[in-house]
C-alpha cells in the first residue's frame, strides 16, 4: 500500500464531451453559412440583410468566445482525508464575511453565514472571523456578540453528531421538515436545548432591532460619516476568534464600496492574525459543507508549484431556489460550464465571494517573483502598502517568512484603527475587488483553481424581484464593462502581462455581455421592421437556404435545452432561463451602457446598489414558489426596452396577419420567416405581455406602457416611413 502522505492530495478530471463539442461546431458551420447567405443577399435585400449580417457576425463571435470556454471543461477531486492523516501543521485562514446595511440585510442571515464559517471542520485556532459592517450599526455588533455566545452551544453540537448542515437556520429547517425518528433520545434532547438557544438568539436580535443602540459600548453613529471601528469579541477556547470591523466613512470621501470593505478587512487582520490564507464570502453566503477549507487546502498544498494556485474559487449556488428559476437568476448551467471550461485553461475567474486567496497574492506578488530583504525598504512599502508600521511588518512576514517577527497580535488593536481609515489607501496601491482583482492576478501569470464538492460548498440568496433581478444584472455588466475599456482590459493584460490568449478571450466573453445588448436589440426589432415595411431579410421558404437559418434555431435550442435535461433542469428552466437572457440582455445590460456613458461624460458617478435579502425562513416552501414565480416590474426606466420590443412586435405582427389574410397569396408569399421571428419574440417577451394586464407589482406601470407605446409607434412610422422613401 502506498504511503499515505506521498498520496495526491487531489486528481484532475476531464470533462470533455465529444458529442457535445460536435454539435457546437456544426452550429459554428450553420452561422458561417448564415453570414455567407446575407453576404449574398446584400444586392436583393439590402439594409435589413445588412443589418442582420452585422448581428449575426456578432453573435458568432460570442459563439467561438463560448466554445472557446467549453472546449476543455476539467474539475478537481480533493482528498480531505488525505490532508488530516498528513503530519504537517494546517495553515491558519483569515475568513472575511462583508454586510453593507442591517436594513436590507437582516443581521440574523450574517450571523447564521458567521456561524457556518465559525463550525467548520478545521483546528479552531488556526480560524478568525472578520465581519465588516459598512453601516457601523450597534445592532449587528449587538448579534455579533450574541452570536459568540450562541456559538459555544451550537460548534460542540454541529462537531458530536457531525452535522451537515451547520447554519442554524438551514440546519432547523431542513431537520423540521423531515423529523428522524432514528435518532438517540440523547440528541433528541441536545438538539431541542439547542434549538431552544437559536430561537433565543432570533428574539433577542428581533427584540434589539425595536431599540437604538443595545449595546452600551458601541453608541449609535451617522452611517456616513463615523471613525473605525475595531473589536475584538472572543478569545474564547473552542470558538474561533471573531472581530468586528467598520471602517472609517466621511461624507464626500470614496468608500469604494465592497472593494474597499476588502481591503479594510486584509489589513485589519493582517495586523491582527496575518493568516497566510484568506476567505471571502458575501453576508448571505452560509457554508454548506463543513469540509470547505480542507477542500481548498487540498488544492493549495498540493499544487507542486504555487503558482498553478493563487486561489480557490467555488461556485456561488442558491437555496430554495423558486421552482424552475423563473426569475433566471440561479444561473446553475452558466456557472458549471464557466466554472468548469475556465478552470481547463488558466483558472476560474474571482467572483468576489466563496474564495480563498493567498494573502500576498492580494499583496501584489508574481508567482515567481523572489523577495528580498533589500526590496523591503521602507520607502518601497509605504508606496505600496501605506503609513502604518506594524502594517508594514506584517507585509514584510508575508512575502519573507524568514523575517523573525510574526506579525499581527490582538496588540495591534491601535493600529488597526488606523488602517481602517477611509483615507489610509490615498496613494498607495490597494486594490480592486472581484472579476478585476482576478484579472489582476492571472495578468501576473497565475492561475486559480476550481472547486465543486458534494455537497454544494457555499448556498446564498438569489434575489427574489424582477427589478432586483434586472438591476444586480445591470450592475454586473457595469462592472465588466468598465473594465474592458480601462487600461485593464484583458486585451492588454495578453499584450502586455501574462494573461493567457485563451483566457483573454474567455474574459472578453463575459466582459462584452453590455455589447451584446445593441445587436440583440436591433435583431429584436428587424423582423418587426420588415414586416411592416415591406421588406426581407431571411430567405423564402421555398428556397433551400431556407434550411440554414432553420437548422440554427433547431441546433442552438434543441443543443441548450439537453444541456439543461442533462444536469437534471427542466424544460421549463431552459426556456425561463432563455427569455431572461433575451431580456436582460435589451434591458439590464443595455442600461450598463448608459450607466458607464453618463459616468464617462462625468454625469454620474458608480455605486452599489445592494441586492435585498430574503431568507426564507421558516417559509412555507409552496407559498414562496407561488408568490415568487411571478415576474414583479417598477417604475424603473430598465423596463422600457422590454416593453417597446414587444408593442412593436404585436404591432407587427397584427400588420403581417392582416396582410397575409386579405392579400392574394402570390403577392406577398415571402414573409413567413420574419412573421415566425417576430412570433417568437413576442414569447421571449411573453412576461412583459402578461405585466401589460397584471395589476400592482406584476403590472408594468401605466407611465412605462405609455411612453413605449409612443416609441412603438415612431418605430412603425419609421418603418412606413422608411418603405416610401
Ligand atoms: O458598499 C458595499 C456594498 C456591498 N457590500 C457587500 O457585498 C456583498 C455583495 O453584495 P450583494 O448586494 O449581495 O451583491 P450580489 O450581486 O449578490 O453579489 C455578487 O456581485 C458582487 C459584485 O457586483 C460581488 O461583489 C459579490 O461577491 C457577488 O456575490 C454583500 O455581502 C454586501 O454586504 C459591501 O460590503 N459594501
Ligand atoms: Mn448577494
Amino acid at each position: 500500500m502506498a504511503n499515505q502522505s506521498s498520496l495526491p492530495l487531489y486528481e484532475r478530471v476531464n470533462l470533455r464531451n465529444r458529442k457535445h463539442l460536435a454539435v457546437e461546431l456544426l452550429l459554428l458551420f450553420f452561422l458561417f453559412s448564415l453570414l455567407t447567405y446575407h453576404l449574398l443577399s446584400l444586392k436583393q435585400y439590402g439594409i435589413p440583410a445588412l443589418l442582420a449580417f452585422l448581428c449575426e457576425s456578432f453573435f458568432t463571435f460570442i459563439w467561438i468566445l463560448v466554445l472557446n470556454i467549453k472546449w476543455n471543461q476539467i474539475k478537481y477531486v480533493e482528498y480531505p482525508d488525505r490532508l488530516l492523516k498528513r503530519k504537517t501543521e494546517l495553515p491558519a485562514v483569515d475568513m472575511f464575511v462583508t454586510t453593507a446595511d442591517a436594513g436590507i440585510e437582516p443581521p440574523i442571515l450574517t450571523m447564521n453565514t458567521v456561524l457556518s464559517l465559525l463550525a467548520v471542520d478545521y483546528p479552531v485556532g488556526k480560524l478568525t472571523c472578520y465581519l465588516s459592517d459598512e453601516s457601523a450599526s450597534p445592532l449587528t455588533y449587538y448579534a455579533l456578540v450574541e452570536t459568540s455566545k450562541f456559538a459555544k452551544i451550537w460548534l460542540p453540537f454541529c462537531k458530536k453528531y457531525d452535522i451537515s448542515t451547520r447554519a442554524p437556520f438551514r440546519y432547523f429547517a431542513i431537520t423540521s421538515s423531515k423529523p428522524s425518528q432514528e435518532n438517540s433520545p440523547e440528541f433528541q434532547q441536545e438538539q431541542k436545548m439547542v434549538k431552544d438557544n437559536y430561537e433565543m438568539l432570533c428574539q433577542k436580535i428581533e427584540d434589539a432591532s425595536k431599540t437604538h443602540a443595545p449595546c452600551n459600548d458601541f453608541p449609535e453613529m451617522d452611517k456616513n460619516n463615523h471613525p473605525a471601528i475595531v473589536k475584538i469579541i472572543t478569545e474564547e477556547e473552542g470558538v474561533p476568534c471573531l472581530v468586528y470591523i467598520s471602517r472609517e466613512k466621511r461624507p464626500k470621501k470614496p468608500s469604494h464600496f465592497k472593494a474597499g470593505a476588502m481591503n479594510a478587512l486584509t489589513r485589519v487582520s493582517g495586523l491582527i492574525t496575518n493568516a497566510p490564507f484568506l476567505l471571502n464570502v458575501d453576508c448571505d453566503m452560509y457554508v454548506n459543507n463543513p469540509q470547505v477549507v480542507l477542500h481548498a487546502m487540498c488544492l493549495f498544498l498540493g499544487v507542486g508549484n504555487e503558482r498553478d494556485c493563487a486561489y480557490v474559487q467555488f461556485p456561488q449556488e442558491f437555496y430554495d431556489g423558486i421552482k424552475d428559476d423563473p426569475l433566471g437568476n440561479q444561473y446553475v448551467v452558466l456557472v458549471k460550464f464557466v466554472g468548469h471550461g475556465l478552470a481547463g485553461i488558466q483558472g476560474p475567474m474571482y467572483t468576489g465571494t466563496n474564495c480563498f486567496l493567498r494573502r500576498k497574492v492580494i499583496y501584489g506578488i508574481s508567482p515567481d517573483q523572489k523577495i528580498t530583504t533589500g526590496e523591503l525598504s521602507d520607502p518601497d512599502l509605504q508606496r505600496k502598502f501605506g503609513e502604518s508600521s506594524p502594517l508594514k511588518e506584517s507585509v514584510a512576514h508575508i512575502l519573507l517568512p524568514s523575517i523573525s517577527s510574526k506579525g499581527g497580535s490582538s496588540s495591534f488593536v491601535e493600529a488597526a484603527h488606523r488602517v481602517a481609515g477611509c483615507d489610509y489607501e490615498h496613494g498607495t496601491c490597494w486594490g480592486t475587488e472581484d472579476v478585476l482583482t482576478g484579472l489582476g492576478i492571472h495578468r501576473k501569470g497565475w492561475k486559480s483553481m476550481y472547486c465543486t464538492t458534494d455537497p454544494v460548498s457555499f448556498q446564498g440568496c438569489a434575489p427574489t424581484t424582477g427589478p432586483d433581478t434586472m438591476i444586480q444584472a445591470k450592475r454586473w455588466a457595469t462592472g465588466f464593462l468598465e473594465i474592458l475599456f480601462s487600461s485593464m482590459s484583458p486585451i492588454s493584460a495578453t499584450i502586455h502581462g501574462k494573461l493567457q490568449f485563451r483566457q483573454c478571450l474567455a474574459y472578453l466573453w463575459i466582459m462584452s455581455w453590455s455589447l451584446r445588448s445593441i445587436p440583440e436589440l436591433v435583431y429584436s426589432l428587424l423582423p418587426a421592421y420588415c414586416i411592416i415595411s415591406g421588406s426581407h431579410f431571411l430567405p423564402k421558404v421555398y428556397e433551400p437556404a431556407i434550411l440554414i437559418p432553420v437548422a440554427v434555431f433547431l441546433i442552438f435550442n434543441i443543443h441548450t435545452l439537453s444541456e439543461y435535461l442533462k444536469i437534471g433542469l427542466s424544460a421549463r428552466a431552459w426556456w425561463n432561463n432563455q427569455r431572461i437572457t433575451r431580456i436582460n440582455c435589451t434591458s439590464s445590460w443595455l442600461f450598463a451602457i448608459f450607466t458607464i456613458f453618463l459616468k464617462f461624460i462625468g454625469l454620474s458617478q458608480s455605486a452599489f446598489d445592494v441586492t435585498a435579502k430574503n431568507p426564507s425562513i421558516n417559509d412555507d416552501k409552496d407559498m414562496k414558489n407561488k408568490d415568487c414565480s411571478k415576474f414583479t416590474f417598477s417604475e424603473s426606466l430598465i423596463f422600457l426596452p422590454g416593453t417597446t420590443i414587444l408593442l412593436v412586435n404585436l404591432t407587427a405582427l397584427t400588420i403581417g396577419m392582416v396582410r397575409l389574410l386579405v392579400t392574394t397569396p402570390h403577392s406577398n408569399e415571402a414573409g413567413i420567416g420574419e412573421l415566425l421571428c417576430s412570433l417568437w419574440a413576442v414569447l421571449y417577451f411573453w412576461i412583459f405581455l402578461k405585466g401589460l394586464f397584471g395589476k400592482g407589482k406584476y403590472g408594468i406601470p401605466s407611465s412605462t406602457i405609455v411612453k413605449s407605446g409612443v416609441l412603438a409607434l415612431l418605430f412603425t412610422q419609421f418603418c412606413i416611413w422608411s418603405t416610401n422613401a
